[in-house]
């Protein structure tokens, strides 16, 4: 078996547990009443109707940040091409995965060597943005690095681009009927965060976590907090993923269930939602026999949009926890600390809270 490269041994305070808790888990919650809504028409003819999945949504985001979906009208067929694609995909030679490697200024396509709170991951990725091209608002800034965000297709497998494609357009538009849900369930107007995704920054990420002989030492991604608005992720039946009870901060895994989505919050929700609906910690631990796969949509906001609490939700007894974020700034800083490993903490979002 040889010894494990030092890179990606976990500090012992983060590595698996032996035990692992199942426990209750995070909710799961039925989208029939939704499922055939088109993103074009507000679900809200009859807010009467679907109160109670509005009201077991936003329990959903307070008291755990995360939930799973069943009957949520992404075709199934598209996420399987997709599923077989990236594993096509990652089944190539490392040589030819290289040719659409990701860089310093080429922020999307393939990548083996992310860190994630400076330690290696047991993984590879590959990552395109939803819209093409993607909206690059002029820089005010001379100084600041131009990044390129175009998507970087592999010739191989020639299905590869369409599958991405076809899967992002269903998946997108699922992410969108739950955001009208969880405006309503913070009382506001159900179409509300629409303009912020006009020129969205929306990515997926393909995942490949293979079979690792070190389970116990290394993480197939370490703890983290997703830094976009909303995720939803599609993970195979290996499973692997924790996430972080915030009753009492314990590790629990997420149960794979057939053909659902794993949701959660993330860290620009956390911001417009004053601290409502908290991003919360998960990760992600390697398997010794199995390879696993898993393919989030993470649903961001155009770059030059300001992210702050949103007014509806802030007086004077609630005033705004946060200075405004440049969503542009906040993603370009991130996405420099990424690539370098580097003994500083990236930018979070409490470096942005006002003290109260
Ligand atoms: O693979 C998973 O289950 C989770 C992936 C994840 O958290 C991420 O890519 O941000
Ligand atoms: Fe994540």
């Amino acid at each position: 078996m040889g010894e494990v490269d030092p890179s990606f041994v976990q500090a012992p305070e983060h590595r698996p547990k032996s035990s692992i808790i199942v426990a209750e888990g995070i909710p799961l919650i039925d989208l029939t009443q939704i499922k055939y809504q088109d993103q074009d028409t507000l679900l809200v003819s009859d807010p009467v109707a679907i109160q109670g999945l509005v009201q077991e949504i936003g329990s959903a985001c307070k008291n755990w940040g995360f939930f799973q979906v069943i009957n949520h009208g992404v075709p199934l067929d598209k996420r399987q091409r997709i599923q077989d694609a990236a594993s096509k995909f990652f089944s190539m030679s490392l040589e030819e995965k290289l040719k659409v490697r990701r860089d310093e200024l080429n922020v999307l396509g393939y990548f083996e060597a992310e860190h994630t709170k400076n330690v290696k991951d047991w993984k590879e990725i590959y990552d395109f943005n939803v819209q093409e091209p993607t909206f690059i608002p002029p820089s005010s800034d001379e100084n600041s690095i131009q990044f390129q965000w175009d998507n970087r297709w592999p010739q191989n497998p020639p299905e590869f681009r369409e599958a991405c494609r076809d899967y992002a357009e269903e998946v997108e538009k699922l992410a969108y009927k739950l955001m009208e849900i969880i405006a309503l369930s913070l009382g506001l107007a159900p179409n509300k965060f629409r303009d912020f995704f006009k020129h969205n920054t929306s990515n997926i990420r393909l995942n490949h976590y293979p079979a690792c002989p070190y389970p116990h030492l290394a993480l197939g991604l370490g703890r983290h907090k997703d830094t976009g608005v909303l995720t939803v992720l599609a993970q195979d039946d290996v499973g692997g993923l924790e996430v972080r009870r915030k009753s009492d901060g314990e590790w629990i895994r997420v149960k794979p269930i057939y053909n659902s989505f794993i949701i959660n919050v993330g860290d620009m929700l956390q911001v417009w939602s004053n601290d409502a609906y908290e991003s919360v910690e998960h990760r992600v631990m390697v398997n010794s026999e199995k390879d696993r796969f898993s393919i989030p949509f993470f649903l961001k906001p155009a770059l030059y949009t300001d992210v702050k609490p949103l007014e509806e939700l802030i007086d004077e007894k609630n005033p705004p926890k946060y200075k405004p974020i440049n969503w542009g700034k906040f993603r370009a800083t991130r996405l420099l600390s990424n690539f370098v490993k580097s003994n500083v903490e990236n930018l979070q979002i409490y470096h942005f809270k006002l003290s109260q």
